[in-house]
C-alpha cells in the first residue's frame, strides 16, 4: 500500500518537509495549508518538485466550520471553499479534508450537514476533487467516526467519503468494540485514512492531539488493530501518517521522517500487509563498550568493582575487561574515528568516558542486521580492521554502535576471536552479569528509540515513567526482552541543553549487593552516598531486620520492594559521563527502583 506523511509531522519549511519525505521513502504527501501559506514556492512550483521527489501529492487539508450552519454563512463557505479548490488544481491535490465544525454557529442537525456537503462535493466535482469529511474528537456536534459517516451516507454524494484518523477514534475508545463499526463503511467511501498514535494520558483531548501525537508503535493506542478494521472493508488508499508533536516540531525533518516510515514498515507487518525479516531477540548482553581519552579512572572502578583485564584487541587500542558473564570492553581508540560519536542533546559531540557500543547476543546476527537493514537502521561496516572477524553491527537512532553477535558459538564468527588473552588473576566473583544497560537519550530521539528496540530489536517496552530530577523532569522507559536478560531502561530529560543527564550506566546483577558494595569499597572504591532522610523514610514505608537498614544506611545501599520480589542496589563514583550500578534482584523483582532515581539523582548532582 502507498504510504503518505502530514507535511505537519516534520519540522522546516515545506521544501525541506517534501525533500525529507522523499528521502524516506514515503510516496506522497497531505500538504498543510499553514505550510503552502507560508512557502514562497507557489502551487505549480510545489507540484513540480512534488512530481521530482517522486511524491503525490494525497490530501490537502484542512477546511474547517463548514457544515450545519446558516444559509448566508454557508454561501461565503462555498466561496471560500472554491479559493482552496483552484488552489488544489493548481496543487495537483485531489482530495480535501473537511474536519467536523467546531463553530458555535453550527446547528446539531444531521439533516443540514449532510445537504449542506452534499453541496460542497458537488461544487468540489466540478473541479475533480473529492471531499473527505473527519470528526474531529472534539467537533461541536459531531465527534465520532460514525457520525461523520451516517452524515455521509446520508448525503449519498459520489464525491463525498469519510476520513478516518486513528487519533479521533481511538483517543475516544473505550474499547475494540467501539471499532466494530468501520466494518459499516464501504471501503470505496473511506476516502483517506489518517494514522498517529499517542501515550495514554488522561487530558482534554485537543491538547493531547494537538501536542502529543507520535507515530503508531510510540504510543499506547492499538493502531495496527484498527487498521485491520479499516483493511476489511477494502480500503486501498494510502496509510498516512498525520502527528502533532512538540518535539518532531523542533528535531531535523531527516531523521523524523526515517523515524516515521520505520513506523509504517511494522504496522504494515503488524496488520499482514509487508513481509519483513523477522525479528531475532537478542538473548543477552555480550559486552558493553567504553570509549574513553584515558583509561585509568576506568580501569580503576572496574577493578575495584572485581573485573580483571582478560584479553586486549589484536589490532586496537581495546581491552576486554570480564567478570562472570559480565564482559567491559574499555577503548582509548581516537574519540573521532568512532562511527558514532555519540552527540549531547545539544547536538556537539561528547568528550571523556561514554559508553558508545553495546554487543547484543544474537540468536541470529545476520538475520537480525537484515531486519535493521529493512527497517532503515544504518548498517555498520562488517569489519572495521583487515584482521578482524566479521561483526554485524548497527546504529541506534543516537548513535549508539549495536553489534549483533555470537559469545562461544562455534557455528559462527566470534566477537573474542579479535582478541588475544592477557595473563590475569581470576576476577573476584563469577556470578556477575549485565543487569541492564540505561542509556539515556538525546531530548529529540527519544520516541524513536522506543520504538526501534522495540520495532528493530524485537524488546518489549514497558510502561513510561517520570522522574524528578532536582533540575529537571526525566522520563523513562525500558525496553528488555522477554526473560529479562536484555533490559535497557531509555531516559531523557526535558530541557534540551541539558546535557548532565547524559550520564549512561551499567548496572552489574550479583548475588550479594551488601558483599559486593563492601568489597568495592574495600578496594579503594567510593560509593554514592545517599541522604539520611532517605533512610528515615525507608524505615517507615517497610519493616527490615535488626540491623539491616544501618547496612544499608552505611553503604549507601537503595532498596525497592514490588509485587514480585525485593530491589536493592548502589552506585559508584561517575567517570566522565559513566557510572555503574551493583544491584541484587529477589524473587523475581521486575523494574529498576524507579521510586530511588530522584534520591540517587539528587546524590549525584551533589557529588559533582
Ligand atoms: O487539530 C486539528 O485541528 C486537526 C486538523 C486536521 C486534522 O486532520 C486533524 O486530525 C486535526
Ligand atoms: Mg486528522
Amino acid at each position: 500500500m502507498r504510504t503518505s506523511i502530514a507535511t505537519v509531522s516534520l519540522s522546516g519549511s515545506l521544501t525541506e518537509k517534501l525533500t525529507a519525505a522523499a528521502r524516506a521513502g514515503f510516496d506522497g504527501v497531505e500538504i498543510f495549508e499553514n505550510d503552502l501559506l507560508t512557502s514562497p514556492l507557489a502551487p505549480e512550483e510545489i507540484r513540480a518538485r512534488c512530481a521530482d521527489l517522486g511524491l503525490t501529492v494525497d490530501l490537502y487539508q484542512p477546511m474547517r466550520d463548514i457544515e450545519a450552519v446558516p444559509a448566508e454563512e454557508f454561501a461565503r463557505n462555498l466561496r471560500r471553499a472554491r479559493h482552496k479548490f483552484e488552489v488544489m488544481d493548481r496543487l495537483g491535490a485531489e482530495t480535501v479534508l473537511v474536519c467536523s465544525s467546531v463553530s458555535p454557529l453550527a446547528a446539531d442537525d444531521d439533516a443540514l450537514a449532510a445537504g449542506q456537503l452534499s453541496e460542497l462535493a458537488d461544487l468540489a466535482q466540478d473541479f475533480g476533487i473529492r471531499v473527505a469529511y473527519e470528526a474531529l474528537a472534539w467537533g461541536r456536534h459531531v465527534s465520532t467516526y460514525d457520525h461523520a459517516w451516517r452524515i455521509v451516507e446520508a448525503a449519498g454524494h459520489p464525491a463525498l467519503g469519510t476520513c478516518l484518523d486513528s487519533f479521533h477514534i481511538l483517543s475516544r475508545s473505550s474499547g475494540p468494540k467501539d471499532l466494530e463499526g468501520i466494518g459499516a463503511i464501504p471501503g470505496e467511501k473511506i476516502f483517506f485514512l489518517q494514522l498517529a498514535d499517542a501515550p495514554l494520558l488522561g487530558m482534554d483531548v485537543l491538547q493531547w492531539s494537538r501536542h502529543h501525537r507520535c507515530f503508531p508503535g510510540q504510543g499506547g493506542f492499538d493502531v495496527a488493530g484498527l487498521v485491520k478494521h479499516v483493511l476489511r472493508t477494502g480500503y486501498d488508499g494510502p496509510l498516512s501518517l498525520e502527528v502533532f508533536n512538540d518535539v518532531f516540531r523542533q528535531a531535523e525533518a531527516g531523521p523524523t521522517a526515517v523515524d516515521a516510515r520505520r513506523s509504517l514498515l511494522i504496522l504494515q507487518e503488524e496488520t499482514g500487509i509487508r513481509a519483513l525479516p523477522a525479528p531475532a531477540a537478542p538473548t543477552g548482553v555480550a559486552f558493553a563498550e567504553l570509549l574513553t581519552p584515558d583509561a585509568e579512572p576506568v580501569t580503576a572502578l572496574l577493578s575495584g568493582l572485581g573485573f580483571a583485564r582478560t584479553a586486549r584487541h589484536r589490532g586496537k587500542p581495546v581491552e576486554l575487561w570480564e567478570q562472570g558473564a559480565a564482559r567491559v570492553l574499555v577503548n582509548t581508540g581516537p574519540a573521532a574515528l568512532s562511527p558514532s560519536r555519540l552527540r549531547s542533546r545539544a547536538g556537539t559531540p561528547v568528550d571523556g568516558t561514554v559508553l558508545t557500543a553495546i554487543g547484543l547476543e544474537s540468536p541470529d546476527p545476520a538475520a537480525a542486521a537484515r531486519r535493521a537493514e529493512a527497517l532503515l537502521a544504518p548498517v555498520l561496516p562488517r569489519r572495521r580492521g583487515a584482521e578482524d572477524a566479521p561483526l554485524d553491527a548497527v546504529a541506534a537512532p543516537d548513535g549508539t554502535e549495536l553489534f549483533l553477535c555470537a559469545t562461544n558459538r562455534p557455528e559462527l564468527p566470534d566477537w573474542r576471536a579479535d582478541f588475544a588473552d592477557v595473563p590475569h588473576a581470576p576476577a573476584a566473583s563469577g556470578a556477575v552479569r549485565i543487569d541492564h544497560v540505561a542509556l539515556t537519550q538525546p531530548w529529540h530521539h527519544f520516541d524513536e528509540a522506543v520504538l526501534f528496540h522495540r520495532g528493530v530489536l524485537g524488546l518489549g517496552a514497558q510502561e513510561s515513567v517520570d522522574v524528578a530530577d532536582p533540575y529537571g523532569l526525566l522520563r523513562s522507559r525500558a525496553v528488555a526482552n522477554a526473560d529479562g536478560s536484555v533490559r535497557f531502561p531509555l531516559t531523557v530529560g526535558a530541557a534540551p541543553g541539558d546535557d548532565t543527564a547524559h550520564a549512561r550506566h551499567i548496572a552489574l546483577a550479583v548475588g550479594d549487593v551488601v558483599a559486593a558494595a563492601r568489597r568495592f569499597t574495600g578496594a579503594g572504591g567510593r560509593l554514592l552516598p545517599i541522604p539520611a532522610n532517605y533512610y528515615d523514610d525507608l524505615a517507615a514505608r517497610f519493616e527490615f531486620a535488626e540491623g539491616e537498614l544501618e547496612i544499608y544506611r552505611d553503604l549507601g545501599i537503595l532498596y525497592d520492594r514490588d509485587a514480585h520480589g525485593v530491589f536493592r542496589h548502589c552506585y559508584t563514583h561517575t567517570v566522565g559521563r559513566v557510572f555503574f550500578e551493583l544491584v541484587q534482584r529477589d524473587g523475581g523483582y521486575q523494574g529498576y527502583g524507579a521510586a530511588n532515581a530522584p534520591v540517587r539523582l539528587a546524590a549525584q548532582r551533589a557529588a559533582r
